[in-house]
């Protein structure tokens, strides 16, 4: 019996590991839950659910979850809502799954805590890789990969050695505007920027698959998660996301992971590893599939990627920096604030204006994540 807590149940990733929980019941007890603002799915999942621990984002919304829940369920909010539901149960297992460097704090939480980690919050190791990866180590503590592109990599990994890795390579399928050229961007909506070809997803993940930002992000995710060095990380769009991901060895094999896109398998995965369980994703079938397609990234259409390849390897705060202005630009854009085309000008701008600190303490990766944040506001 594994205890699970997580991090943004009411989420995208939250929700599909409550229902890969939900086909193994005797297999998983949930022990702590934080959600955000949506008391109603919460409410639903305490009943079903039963965690000891919960968590909302204001004070308001905890007094109004009183009257929803079971009477005996602890209930709390904000920052130390999230601490609690990170590091305060009995839980072995922490899911990542809030978006954006806010779930840093508690993931660091529940990495000291000693709880293993389904990680699918990739802010936090774009935001602080350093920190995190050595916590991880000091506490023996695994990082499980949630993100089906670094699932597949873990997955083409197994029991290989790293010194006969040549490169690894992430599969982008090109989001929502993958067939427009840049001059096709200018006036773009929110919705159409909203429209994934292949995965449904929150609001902030699919406009980043957009900018090819969310490539961006996950290559820096993949420096630490797999300790790669940047000109060893790959990037080939493949607009079916069919093959999530691989790694290429020195004797020219290449191992891949293929299955419909479908992120119940990533988390289930993680959950169960080194385990493998049936999933009630539908299973692929190439021949129907027929033909999976590829193309060469183009670094002068996506300068978020080109951004996040300078910044990974300029270190430090710039990666803490880089990911912050593009957390505000992109609520801007879905605020209506600013153009599509706009998010790029805006993380260019406060990169360009920031002076790096290199190895920061958590401290200064704060100072530079509210810097950041502010400079992308003005
Ligand atoms: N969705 C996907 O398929 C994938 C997602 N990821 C990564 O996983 C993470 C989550 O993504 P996704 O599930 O799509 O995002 P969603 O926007 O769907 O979910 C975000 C979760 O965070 C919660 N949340 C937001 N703000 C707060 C707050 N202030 N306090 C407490 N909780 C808060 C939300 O609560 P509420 O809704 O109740 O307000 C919700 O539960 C991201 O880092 C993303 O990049 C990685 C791979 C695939
Ligand atoms: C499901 C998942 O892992 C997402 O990160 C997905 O990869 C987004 O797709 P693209 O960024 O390739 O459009
Ligand atoms: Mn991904």
């Amino acid at each position: 019996m594994k205890r699970i807590s997580i991090l943004g149940s009411t989420g995208s990733i939250g929700t599909q590991t409550l229902d890969v929980i939900s086909h193994y019941p005797e297999q998983f007890i949930v022990d702590g839950l934080a959600g955000g603002h949506n008391l109603k799915l919460l409410s639903e999942q305490v009943g079903k659910f039963r965690p000891r621990k919960v968590s909302v984002a204001t004070k308001d919304l905890a007094d109004e979850l009183k009257t929803l829940v079971p009477a005996g369920t602890e209930i709390y909010y904000g920052d130390e809502g999230l601490l609690q539901v990170a590091a305060g149960t009995d839980a072995d297992f922490v899911v990542t799954a809030l978006v954006g460097s806010q779930g840093l704090r508690p993931t660091l939480a529940a990495i000291e805590a000693g709880k293993q980690i389904g990680l699918a919050n990739k802010e936090t190791l774009v935001s602080a890789g350093h920190l995190v990866t050595a916590a991880a180590q000091r506490r023996g503590v695994k990082l499980l990969p949630i993100d089906s592109e670094h699932s597949a990599i873990f997955q083409c990994l197994n029991g290989e050695s790293m010194k006969d890795v040549r490169k690894i390579t992430l599969t982008a399928s090109g989001g929502s505007f993958r067939d427009r050229t840049r001059e096709q961007l200018k006036d773009v909506t929110v919705e159409q920027a909203l429209q994934h070809p292949n995965w449904s997803m929150g609001a902030k993940i699919t406009i980043d698959s957009a900018t090819m930002m969310n490539k961006g992000l996950e290559v820096i995710e993949a420096h630490w998660l797999f300790e790669m060095p940047y000109d060893r990380i790959d990037v080939l769009i493949h607009p079916e996301s069919i093959i999530h991901s691989f790694v290429e060895y020195e004797d020219c094999s290449i191992i891949a992971q293929l299955g419909n896109p479908d992120m119940r398998v990533p988390i289930q995965y993680a959950l169960t590893y080194p385990k493998r369980m049936k999933t009630p994703t539908q299973p692929l079938k190439l021949a129907e599939v027929g033909k999976l397609h590829f193309r060469e990234m183009d670094y002068e259409r996506y300068p978020c990627l080109q951004m996040a390849f300078d910044s990974g390897r300029a270190g430090g705060t710039a990666t803490t920096v880089f990911n912050a202005a593009n957390e505000v630009a992109v609520d801007r854009f879905l605020k209506g604030e600013i153009s599509f085309l706009q998010i790029e000008d805006v993380i260019a701008n406060v990169l360009n204006k920031h002076q790096i600190v290199m190895n920061p303490d958590l401290e200064e990766i704060t100072a530079a994540d509210a810097w950041a944040r502010e400079a992308a506001r003005s």
